[in-house]
């Protein structure tokens, strides 16, 4: 499946994807993870441990819906079995990208119990995909951080039947999770929300 150029095409997206993110501060010290679908049953995703600014063909690799690896003897993600939640619940979803920014990780401790960040009333909303006004409200949900990705999947999984309409989710103390409908519109998400957490901690600072 890697000598196909849909998979090329997917891992170059990934590899690009990472650079960027890595340039930003994003994913430092090998953190993060990205995925693109390549059809109903298989995903693109990153080998773990990678350095994610620095990533390779050869650091992608095939998972089915399960995320067992599909020919491939690398260690996929340790953290793919939230990538296969969201691409089963989205259909239309076509790339994830994770990233552990400072923002994202500071903000997310700060929000201590509560099991959602809201943001409302920023222009910049309307990156999100259906979002057509800033007069909208994006709820982000919180999870506590885990290293037992199987029942993290399934709290995922339980969270998106009950509310479907959201666009990312941040894990506490750990970074953010977002997604869109090809890589480009991923990416866009990413920014949006960075873009909403760097004005959310700077009004704190302002308000204190
Ligand atoms: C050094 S970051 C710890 C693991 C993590 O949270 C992450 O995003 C990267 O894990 P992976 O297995 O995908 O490399
Ligand atoms: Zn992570």
């Amino acid at each position: 499946m890697i000598d196909t150029p849909l998979f090329q095409r997917v891992a170059d997206e990934i590899a690009d994807a990472g650079r960027f993110l890595y340039s930003r501060g994003w994913v430092p010290a090998t953190s993060g993870n990205f995925s693109g679908r390549l059809d109903d049953q298989h995903y693109a995703l990153t080998a773990s441990g990678r350095h994610k600014g620095e990533l390779q063909r050869k650091d992608i690799l095939v998972v089915d819906r399960n995320g067992d690896p599909v020919d491939s003897q690398l260690r996929p993600s340790a953290e793919t079995l939230l990538h296969t939640t969201l691409y089963q619940h989205f259909p239309e979803c076509g790339a994830v990208l994770h990233t552990h920014s400072v923002n994202a990780t500071v903000l997310s401790k700060l929000a201590g119990d509560a099991d959602e960040i809201i943001l409302e009333d920023y222009e910049v909303l309307k990156a999100f995909q259906g979002n057509t006004t800033h007069d909208t409200v994006e709820r982000i949900p919180l999870f506590p951080n885990t290293q037992d990705m199987v029942q993290l999947g399934k709290d995922l999984a339980q969270r998106l039947e009950q509310q479907p309409n959201i666009h990312g989710f941040l894990i506490q103390g750990h970074g953010l999770y977002t997604w869109g409908r090809d890589m480009n519109e991923t990416r866009r998400h990413i920014e949006a929300f960075e873009f909403l957490f760097e004005c959310d901690m700077e009004m704190r600072r302002c308000s204190r």
